[in-house]
């Protein structure tokens, strides 16, 4: 029995990792690592994808069920030697010979995970055992995209790893951070019993370009708007903080932590910390000074506060946000107006 202390924690590993497959070196000619991306045709996996296909040793294979993420952000790579797209849902079982696994699927704007919430529970449950068997069987490392929603609506701020949460087992975000609680049990369930190799990120707001327009998600609605010349919306009271990191340094905490020797659970996030109304304030001065802010009826449980400590990201990954808010914003505007064709005012 091995004693691991990655998280600061005493993880009692009962076995040795699984062995490989002998099929996973059954590899195209040019590749030494074959990366499974679930989720990898969504919002952040589509930039995951984009920064694996750049190291020319990397076969990346997407499974992805389309209900949120799309053909289209993946474009530049179909018919691409040392890629492939599969149509899959995970619920469903996967047999494909692969040395790591990032697993994201899952729905993330809470008005998509909302939506049918008993299969967001079987997306996060299910379809986590399911990646988690495969990762067993053919002996690969597998990184799940956990969330800050695991801490609920945090008494503790900023909020660290060692936090247990304050979540509602019961409200209607429920099948989404209790689905990705019992996701994260499951990969220590499997790290511990079957001495699977584990990544956890517990990722916090992420924004950027290929989000989807009407996804729900506040960046993306005030950018919308804006462009739109429609008031932004702001759910009351307005005070409740986010703190958002932009996508590639997200991608890049992401293949930190799955390249290197920690477990996680670990942070990945942006410590800015703004309110909405704040953010409402920024989106306006930036793209449209012309719109209005009107105050809307908020959903419920939403947490009021959230801010990631990083000093685990920093001193175990040696890795911190280099993208503000402000430095952000102006590239996912770009990416909006080109695709809902409204051109910059001269
Ligand atoms: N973006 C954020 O702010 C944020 C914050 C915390 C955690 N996360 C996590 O990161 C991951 C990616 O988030 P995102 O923002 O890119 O979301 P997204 O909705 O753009 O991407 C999710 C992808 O998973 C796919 N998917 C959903 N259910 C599936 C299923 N049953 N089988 C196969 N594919 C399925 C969707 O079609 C989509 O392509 C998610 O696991 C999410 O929980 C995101
Ligand atoms: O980072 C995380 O861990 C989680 O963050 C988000 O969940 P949430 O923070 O609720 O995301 P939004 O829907 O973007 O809401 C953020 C805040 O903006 C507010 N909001 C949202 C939309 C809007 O139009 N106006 C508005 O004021 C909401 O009330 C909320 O307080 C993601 O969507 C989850 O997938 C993710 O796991």
């Amino acid at each position: 029995m091995a004693t691991e202390a990655a998280n600061g924690n005493n993880h009692v590993v009962a076995k040795k990792p699984p062995t490989p497959s002998p099929l996973r070196n059954s590899k195209f000619f040019q590749s030494n690592m074959r990366i499974l991306v679930t989720g990898g045709a969504g919002f952040i996996g589509s930039h995951l994808v984009d920064k694996l296909m750049e190291n020319e040793k990397n076969e990346v294979i997407v499974a992805d069920n389309f209900f949120t993420g799309s053909k289209d952000n993946l474009k530049k790579w179909i018919g691409h030697p040392r890629f492939e797209l599969i149509r899959h849902d995970i619920t469903e079982p996967l047999l494909v010979e692969v040395d790591q696994i990032y697993h994201l699927a899952c729905p993330a704007s809470p008005i998509f995970y909302k939506h049918n919430p008993v299969k967001t529970i079987k997306t996060n449950v299910m379809g986590t055992m399911n990646m988690l068997g495969l990762a067993k069987r053919v002996g690969a490392r597998i990184l799940l995209t956990s969330t800050s929603e695991v801490y609920g609506d945090p008494l503790e701020h900023p909020q660290k790893e060692e936090y247990w949460g304050n979540v509602n087992p019961i409200g209607v975000r429920s099948c989404y951070d209790e689905g990705k609680r019992v996701a994260e049990t499951l990969m220590f369930d499997y790290h511990r019993q079957h001495g699977l190799e584990i990544r956890i990120a517990r990722i916090f707001n992420t924004y950027g370009p290929r989000m989807n327009i009407d996804d729900g998600r506040v960046v993306s609605n005030f950018i919308a708007q804006a462009l739109r010349g429609e008031s932004l919306t702001v759910q009351a009271p307005g005070t409740q903080t986010r703190s958002f990191c932009y996508v590639s340094d997200m991608v890049d905490g992401l293949i930190r932590l799955m390249e290197g020797d920690n477990t996680g659970p670990i942070n990945i996030g942006n410590p800015g910390e703004f309110t909405m109304m704040e953010l409402a304030e920024i989106v306006k001065e930036l793209i449209e000074p012309s719109v209005s802010i009107k105050i809307v009826e908020n959903t419920p449980d939403d947490p009021r506060q959230r801010k990631p400590d990083i000093t685990k990201a920093k001193q175990l990954l040696g890795w911190a946000p280099k993208i503000t808010l402000r430095q952000g914003l102006p590239r996912m505007e770009e990416d909006f107006r080109q695709r809902l064709g409204v051109p910059k005012k001269a």
